[in-house]
């Protein structure tokens, strides 16, 4: 469990990132298509993509599609849907692992159960989620109809992140996202540095630890990971001073 301390002062060319986007490098917002990357972050993943020779990897939620958008002008290596879809720095994709299972029948069961209670319905690659931002009173009973659904099928899992409730597919998580980067040249002999706000991080927390590296959570609540800071402006001052380790910039040379 996270005891809260602070990660150490690191040097990000000894690194390799892998980064939450939702509340670790864009504000949490009550719509989903209004996030935006946050300033100080996109010009942070500049810096760190030459820093770290390219180690680095946004590890989201999202779909590839959505997190493109959300990260232009940036193109960087994406581990999108949970880890579902992972595309390397070249552009390539990896090889989807072989999770055949068909979403229409729960997509329909959650549909009209969203349609019922005016909730935003995502579909992605192999996740529906059920979003109750707007509407916390739906939050139980979002919450018991995921875990319903998902308790059918073992092909099927429950997710619960910071106000969604998502049916993925099981089999593929965050740490399986992580595990496949560092298989790749550019990440092999480097630290896993994984950086989340949401228990939809824990799974990258922990591989980035059985890696030798560690698990940073930004924000409260349980987790697995070695470190944690209170906010993500707190998390962006850490890896800053990572991107500039002698302190030259801010001393205003
Ligand atoms: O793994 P992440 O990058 O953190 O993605 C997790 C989910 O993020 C999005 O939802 C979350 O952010 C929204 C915008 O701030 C917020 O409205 C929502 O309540 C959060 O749960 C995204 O919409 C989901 O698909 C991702 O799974």
């Amino acid at each position: 469990m996270s005891d809260g301390q602070v990660p150490p002062p690191i040097v990000a060319s000894e690194a390799a990132f892998f980064l939450d986007l939702d509340g670790t490098l864009a504000p949490i917002v009550d719509d989903p298509a209004a996030a935006r990357l946050d300033p100080t972050a996109a010009s942070l993943l500049e810096r760190l993509i030459a820093q770290t020779s390219g180690a680095l990897a946004i590890v989201s939620g999202r779909s590839l599609t959505q997190l493109d958008a959300l990260l232009a002008p940036l193109r960087l290596p994406l581990a999108g849907s949970h880890g579902l879809e992972l595309r390397r720095a070249d552009g390539g994709l990896f090889e989807a692992p072989e999770l055949d299972y068909d979403m229409e029948e729960v997509f329909a069961q959650m549909r009209d159960f969203a349609h019922a209670r005016d909730l935003l319905l995502e579909r992605k690659p192999g996740a529906i989620a059920l979003h109750y931002r707007t509407a916390p009173a739906a939050a139980d009973a979002s919450m018991a109809l995921v875990d319903e659904i998902a308790s059918r099928d073992d092909n099927l899992r429950a997710l619960h992140g910071k106000m969604v409730s998502e049916v993925t597919l099981a089999g593929i998580d965050k740490g399986s996202a992580l595990r496949s980067f560092m298989t790749l040249p550019a990440y092999r002999d480097q630290r896993p540095v994984m950086v989340g706000d949401d228990v939809t991080d824990e799974d990258g927390f922990a591989a980035a630890q059985s890696l030798g590296g560690f698990g940073l959570k930004i924000g409260p609540g349980p987790s697995c990971a070695q470190y944690r800071v209170a906010t993500m402006e707190d998390f962006l001052t850490w890896l800053a001073a990572a991107l500039d380790p002698a302190g030259s910039l801010s001393e205003g040379s």
